[in-house]
């Protein structure tokens, strides 16, 4: 069987809705796929039971449909689904490069990338691809309709994963439709003084940079003690913190690897303290989809 290891990913990062993504060291979804008359999927790992086998409800059967490539698929998730770390998109991301070099269909990483947001638009509703789009090239990613800009960045950071869930599709239900021109403004000068920070593997700039005034604040709300565990990773030493994704995983800079630990510990600590269990990953900008072998 042909194997990829796909990471998560964590879109937005505040100031960059739907625009900005990251690839994450881990966790990260390993797809393993072998030629078949037609497409059958098994799913284990992290979060499995709530991830459909049924191919066209699955990204990464959506994925193996648009490519023609049937395909018994074994999705082994590392990362759980409804987490804002880019789960669906993961498997869909792993997937498309899988499935590309076992037809040999000879698609570019970058076109791959939209064929895998086909396959997030049976969850979302939207071929939405900020998170496939670092799942499949790495680093620090930049989508726009005109087409997407990748940046090598690295950076120390935690993402705070609580046992709690929040779907892409209810998150984007409480974005405001609009925004006022002083929003515009704040949240322009955020998202450039974050790439900027991306192009420098600066962390007081990222960290500075996630500050976003209009959707970070709308779905906060949805996630219990988000308050406190944004207060308590800064005052751990973090430069910045936002939610991941959609999520209710919530992302904090660093300044060093070092810091990971404390920053870690205390947005557990303040999850637990507003009676939410949770988990956090010490991890950092990473590489895309890597095939590990046959
Ligand atoms: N291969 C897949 N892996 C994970 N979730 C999937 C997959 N295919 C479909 N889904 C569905 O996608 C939803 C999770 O996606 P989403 O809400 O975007 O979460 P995340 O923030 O983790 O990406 C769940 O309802 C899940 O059943
Ligand atoms: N831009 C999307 C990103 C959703 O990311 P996910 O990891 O929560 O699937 C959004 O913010 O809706």
């Amino acid at each position: 069987m042909l194997t990829v290891r796909a990471p998560a990913t964590s879109a937005n990062l505040g100031s960059g809705f739907d625009v900005f993504g990251v690839a994450l060291t881990r966790p990260a979804d390993v797809v393993r796929v072998e030629r078949a008359s037609e497409t059958t999927i098994e799913v284990t790992g992290a979060g499995a039971e709530f991830v459909p086998t049924e191919p066209a409800e699955n990204t990464a059967g959506v994925v193996a449909r648009e490519l023609d490539a049937p395909a018994h698929i074994e999705i082994d998730k590392g990362v759980r689904p409804s987490s804002g770390l880019g789960s669906s998109a993961s498997s869909a991301a792993g997937a498309a490069v899988a499935l590309n070099e076992l037809y040999d269909r000879g698609l570019s990483r970058e076109e791959l990338v939209w064929l895998a947001a086909e396959g997030e638009a049976v969850v979302s509703g939207e071929a939405h691809a900020d998170n496939v789009a670092p799942s499949i090239l790495g680093g620090f990613t930049i989508v726009t309709d005109e087409g997407i800009t990748r940046i090598d960045a690295d950076l120390p950071v935690v993402v705070c994963l609580p046992e709690t869930v929040v779907s892409t599709r209810e998150a984007r239900g409480v974005v405001p439709e609009s925004v006022e021109m002083d929003q515009m403004v704040e949240t322009v000068g955020n998202a450039s003084t974050l790439v900027a920070g991306m192009c420098r593997d600066d962390p007081e700039l990222v960290g500075r940079g996630l500050t976003d005034p209009v959707v970070t604040p709308a779905r906060a709300d949805l996630i219990e003690g988000y308050d406190a565990v944004a207060d308590a990773a800064r005052e751990a030493g973090a430069t910045g913190v936002t939610v991941s994704g959609a999520g209710p995983g919530v992302l904090a800079v660093c300044r060093d690897c070092d810091q990971r630990r404390a920053v870690a510990s205390a947005m557990v600590g303040a999850f637990g303290e507003a009676g939410v269990d949770a988990q956090a990953y010490q991890t950092g900008i990473g590489r895309g989809a890597e095939i590990l072998g046959e």
